[in-house]
């Protein structure tokens, strides 16, 4: 039997996470590294997992913010493998990003740079130079114009409201929007009736969608016909939410004027009408440190007490120690498995102190604090009911358990 507060845990980096969170880890039970063999969880951020073979040891992915199209969720599911991330703590970032891009694009900001860095001659010849061509870069203002916002969730919810606050006029579609994110939403955001309604009134629009067979090229060429001429389009979600030829057909025929996106490509490099950075938008401080303690805490929650909280693929579930002996099960979602789950335990004479079950489509995910210890063998019959995915046992001996 392993106490969980004297066990090691091994957590496997990818990508550069910030040393604000992962020093909440105690260097005593947690090894972190780029290159531990059998890691107990991967933590990562953009890194590309989908074609990776993720070693059996791994109980836990933890995603250190928003997206989570770069991990094989459907293949962690089979294994019973929660995939954490950190909802909103990267938003603000990403909203100041969205606000800026507006604001670069409705003053023409990167062709008037340009055109200025390309001046040559003295003071004098600059001047002329400046004041004959600036008519070049007329410019829009934001109040009145409206910005139509696609996903209503945590950033595009924060966009809305910043842009409200600069006068703009928002519309707003999210047919799956969440009662928190109803809830929170201004009351000045517009609904759209349609995509379609969005697209031809808006001369801003913002996409803040994840990355889903659903989503794939949802900017397409028959979205781009709805739209206004020069509208200015901003994707700071994920490359293949817009499709790169139908963008780049809008912008010769008029309807796009600028496209401004986090995701560069060939296609999209070297053209006047394209802005594109290199995926800044939860690359500042403030954003990398909220992502790493809000998923290095819960992986370690996940790690020694079976808790989960903000997964992609589980629902949450969180119960208070009731007994130091604690067994996490995480199942497929299908009839009886509970029953089976407590006829094991009875069978074996334990007695069940507390216990907690939910469901979120084909997952589920059980918790049970029990009076007495649980042998191996006991955990061994759990793993072999059908639907059992991953069987752990929990327990926590030392007196000063956290
Ligand atoms: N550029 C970056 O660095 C960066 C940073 C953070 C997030 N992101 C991307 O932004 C996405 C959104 O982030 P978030 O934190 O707002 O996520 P979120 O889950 O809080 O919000 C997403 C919203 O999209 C809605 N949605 C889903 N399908 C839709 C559809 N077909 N039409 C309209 N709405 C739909 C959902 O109902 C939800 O409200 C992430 O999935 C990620 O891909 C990028
Ligand atoms: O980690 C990053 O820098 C980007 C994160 C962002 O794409 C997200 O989905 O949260």
């Amino acid at each position: 039997m392993v106490d969980q507060t004297q066990r090691i845990f091994n957590i496997l980096t990818f990508n550069q996470i910030s040393a604000v969170g992962l020093k909440r880890f105690p260097s005593d039970h947690y090894h972190i590294g780029s290159d531990l063999t059998h890691p107990d969880a991967i933590l990562v951020r953009s890194h590309n997992m989908l074609n990776m073979d993720i070693p059996k040891s791994v109980i836990a992915i933890g995603r250190a913010g928003a997206g989570t199209n770069n991990i094989p969720v459907n293949e962690m599911n089979c294994r019973g493998v929660p995939v954490f991330n950190t909802p909103g703590a990267n938003a603000n970032a990403v909203k100041e990003l969205v606000l800026a891009s507006m604001l670069i694009a409705a003053r023409n900001l990167i062709p008037a740079f340009r055109f200025v860095e390309s001046l040559q001659g003295d003071d004098k010849v600059l001047h002329k130079q400046v004041e004959d061509h600036k008519k070049k870069f007329l410019g829009v203002e934001l109040p009145k114009r409206t910005l139509g916002i696609i996903g209503l969730g945590k950033i595009g919810r924060l966009v809305a409201d910043a842009a409200i606050k600069l006068g703009m006029k928002v519309l707003g579609y999210d047919p799956k929007i969440t009662v928190e994110s109803a809830w929170s939403l201004s009351s000045e955001v517009q609904k759209a009736h349609s995509i379609e309604d969005l697209l031809r009134h808006s001369d801003f629009i913002s996409l803040h969608v994840p990355l889903m067979d659903s989503t794939y090229h949802l900017i397409n060429d028959e979205m781009i016909s709805y739209l206004k001429r020069d509208t200015i389009l901003l994707n700071f979600s994920r490359d293949a939410i817009a499709d790169e030829d139908a963008v780049l057909a809008g912008i010769t025929n008029g309807k796009i004027k600028y496209y401004v996106c986090d995701f560069p490509s060939q296609k999209l490099q070297h053209h006047e009408a394209i802005i594109t950075l290199p995926h800044l938008g939860a690359s500042t401080q403030e954003a990398e440190e909220n992502c790493a303690i809000m998923v290095v805490n819960q992986l370690m929650d996940y790690l020694q007490h079976g808790n989960i909280i903000n997964t992609v693929n589980f629902p949450d579930v969180v119960m208070e120690r009731g007994s130091p002996y604690r067994v996490a099960i995480a199942n497929a979602n299908v009839p009886n498995l509970l029953g089976q789950i407590s006829t094991c335990m009875a069978n074996a004479g334990l007695n069940i102190h507390n216990m907690t079950n939910k469901s979120r489509g084909e997952m589920a995910y059980t918790l049970v604090d029990i009076d007495s210890p649980v042998s191996e063998n006991v955990i061994d019959d759990l793993s072999r009911i059908t639907g059992a995915l991953l069987v752990r046992y929990l327990p926590i001996l030392a007196e000063n358990s956290d």
